[in-house]
């Protein structure tokens, strides 16, 4: 039954690109098998090439499905131990078309032509894998995130796996709605459109409204017998998987790899699982400014059927809109390391753009779990790399999983420093994400790495993301564009993983590097939080200040204002302990101040009096500080180390573009002055315990 279109939104997708024909086929539900109700050679060739070549013409009986909700590869076995025929005619297909492209690449070697025929084989590769249906598509899709798995070469032709296929027919589709929600198509819907608005691997979407409310809905329908098939397939796959490790080189453990993705696979094939996922998405990130999560209709949801809100827009791909890709970075970074729940399938198909200028995203089927830990070691390793901290980069790699623990670390270290010295060499804005994976990639199939299956979903996520800004903008850089986030999530997150990263990062060797500080602080005043998506004139250092200030005097900025006043409390110190000198020695000496010649302040102290200069620096707003600012040796010559100290307090006192900060203060909402207020007495306090506990030291010296 088929209901007239009324006037719908224009549809968000030409259909004409998806052209439907009409179909006549009909399960027989004794044979389970896909039947032509008229002529047969129409109907193979309407249920689609795909369909056909997939061996898709027969479901499990609803006894089997049911034993089949989750991931079961012995179930699975004991299904098809029972079907040898069907099991033997998809062998029969594979052996066709993967065997025989097998053989050619055998040939190939023996031959010594493998190079050059790389190309040719690679796309006919893809091209099987397009025909051979959506398990091994999707198989296919997964594994081209791992580049410990897949020669690098081989990389590129599998990511350009297009999923999109041939819809199968409306009547199969309608019919599978009824049986699925339990009542007729034209009780639940007032409206549905009469062709698929897109067809996808394993499913295809109708739009529709709802009887009940009137709104407009995409009803996506799974392909019938998909389970049967993919769970045939992952069958084979697996077999193929441990042959395939015995007679080639490769280092991991293919068939854990298939079981895997099988999961996950299951997993998507399961709608009311995926309409959970939207919820869940749409609670955590529906909100953020800027992206619309459709909501999901769980009444008129079943493992087969998905019912959830309708999107109007373009493919986010297709349209020239930067702003929507930093949304969306943005997004994607609170998904991976604010709740650690991410779309791990945001491929441009997913991502639109609505007409009101939002971004939209689709398909929860397939989510990736960030963990807490790790969301915390990717955090450090970021600021490592930022750091060119290589060796603690190397280490980082051992806690992400990503290297084992046995790896022969010099060697590992040193190619890595490479990888990521060539990375950072234009500066972080200039991190390219894309050429960053490639390369270590690259370096990881070299020497062996495994990357864990959370990270190659991070990786495409973040992939994905590039490749769309790209389009937009060639320079436009994912890290880069990232890092002003991570800055801001260091300085204010309260875990202890993240606090001790950045203690340990500010303090090296006990020495506090306050150009870090600064370089942190002025990226996150870059992060474009939900709320501040405005543009920050950088040469306006009034409103730096501001930001900075209004910053550490928020809740939280707590910790690094902790940090700042410890270090204004250490620098006045000093600044005592110089300024008394000077005197000191001005007065024996009867000169009105005056270095003293053999000073003998400690090496500490000048450091802390540095850094106070630095910090009146950075409040000031007057000058930048230097990269490399805290690299302090000690100091053997008395004589440089007064002048210095000389050339210091000349220095404090001739400050005076402090004064903007003042400037900026009455501006400041009234909770942030009061917090101000507290400030000197906080820091009289630190001072106070601070000449206390050096005057009591010396007494008991
Ligand atoms: N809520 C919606 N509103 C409008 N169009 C939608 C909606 N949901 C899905 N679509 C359309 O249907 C297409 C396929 O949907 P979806 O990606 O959810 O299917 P899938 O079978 O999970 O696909 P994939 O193979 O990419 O995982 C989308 O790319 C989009 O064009």
């Amino acid at each position: 039954m088929i209901l007239t279109p009324a006037p719908l939104p224009p549809p968000l997708f030409s259909t004409t690109r998806h052209r439907v024909r009409q179909t006549t086929v009909y399960f027989n539900r004794k044979t389970n098998l896909l039947l032509p109700r008229t002529a047969a050679s129409v109907v193979v060739r309407d249920v689609d090439a795909f369909t056909e070549s997939s061996g898709y013409l027969f479901e499990l009986s609803s006894s089997e499905a049911e034993s089949l909700t989750d991931y079961n590869i012995s179930k699975i076995a004991s299904i098809y131990r029972k079907k040898p025929l069907i099991v033997l005619r998809r062998l029969l297909q594979i052996g066709n078309t993967l065997g025989k492209w097998l053989a050619f690449r055998y040939l190939d070697s023996i031959l010594e032509r493998s190079d050059l025929m790389f190309e040719v084989r690679a796309s006919q590769l893809r091209q099987i894998l397009v025909k051979l249906g959506p398990a091994y598509i999707k198989i296919a899709q997964a594994i081209s995130s791992r580049p410990d798995l897949i020669p690098p070469s081989y990389l590129n032709e599998l990511s350009l796996l297009q999923d999109r296929i041939s819809p199968f027919s409306t009547e199969v589709a309608f019919n599978t709605i009824e049986k699925e929600l339990g009542s007729p198509l034209d009780q639940i819907f007032s409206e549905i459109s009469p062709q698929p608005v897109a067809a996808a691997s394993l499913g295809q979407v109708y739009q529709a409204k709802l009887r009940s409310s009137g709104e407009i809905v995409a009803v996506k329908v799974q392909r019938p017998g998909v389970q049967a098939a993919i769970s045939l397939d992952i069958l084979i796959l697996r077999y193929l998987a441990g042959l395939i490790r015995r007679v080639g080189k490769f280092n991991t453990d293919l068939q854990a790899v298939v079981d895997e993705w099988a999961s996950s696979l299951f997993r998507e094939m399961d709608y009311v699982n995926e309409a959970k996922n939207g919820i869940k998405f749409r609670e955590l990130y529906g909100n953020l400014k800027d992206v619309l999560v459709p909501a999901m209709y769980v009444d008129n949801t079943t493992r087969k059927v998905l019912t959830m809100q309708w999107v109007e827009g373009q493919k986010l791909s297709e349209v020239k809109d930067l702003y929507l890709v930093e949304i969306g970075v943005y997004c994607s970074f609170n998904q991976l390391l604010e709740y650690g729940f991410y779309h791990a399938d945001p491929h441009p198909g997913n991502l639109l753009r609505t007409y009101d200028g939002k971004l939209a995203y689709l398909d929860f089927g397939m989510m990736g779990e960030f963990k807490q830990e790790l969301r915390d070691g990717f955090i450090q390793a970021c600021l490592h790399l930022v750091n060119k901290d290589y060796d603690a980069l190397a280490k980082d790699f051992v806690t992400l999983g990503l290297l084992p623990a046995t790896a022969d670390k010099d060697q590992v270290t040193k190619a890595l420093t490479g990888v990521f010295q060539n990375a950072v060499s234009k500066g972080v804005q200039n991190i390219s994400f894309g050429d960053l994976s490639g390369n270590l990639g690259t370096t990881m199939y070299k020497f062996k790495f495994q990357i864990p299956s959370y990270f190659s979903l991070v990786i495409r996520s973040l992939a994905v993301l590039e490749g769309i800004a790209i389009n937009n903008d060639p320079n436009y850089k994912v890290l880069g564009g990232t890092y002003p986030w991570i800055a801001r999530k260091v300085l204010t997150d309260t875990s202890p993983q993240l606090r001790s990263s950045l203690q340990a990062l500010l303090y090296e060797e006990g020495v506090f590097r306050i150009d870090r500080l600064e370089s942190l602080l002025s990226e996150s005043l870059r992060a474009r939080t939900e709320r501040a998506l405005v543009k920050v004139e950088d040469n306006d250092s009034n409103v730096v200040i501001k930001q900075i200030l209004s910053f550490t005097l928020t809740e939280k900025g707590a910790f690094v204002r902790e940090i700042l006043l410890q270090e204004f409390a250490k620098g006045l110190d000093a600044l005592g302990l110089a300024t008394f000198e000077s005197l000191t020695y001005a007065a024996s000496a009867n000169l009105p101040f005056a270095p003293s010649p053999q000073s003998s302040i400690s090496d500490e102290d000048m450091i802390n009096l540095r850094n106070l200069l630095r910090l009146l620096h950075l409040l000031s707003g007057s000058q930048k500080i230097e990269d490399g600012v805290g690299d302090f040796s000690p100091y053997t010559n008395k004589r440089v180390k007064s002048e210095e100290v000389y050339l210091a307090l000349n220095e404090v006192a001739s400050i005076q573009d402090i004064l903007p900060l003042l400037n900026v203060i009455p501006e400041l909402p009234t909770d942030l002055q009061q917090q101000l207020i507290r400030l000197p007495f906080d820091l009289v306090g630190k001072l106070v315990s601070r000449v206390a506990a050096r005057t009591i030291r010396r007494a008991l010296l």
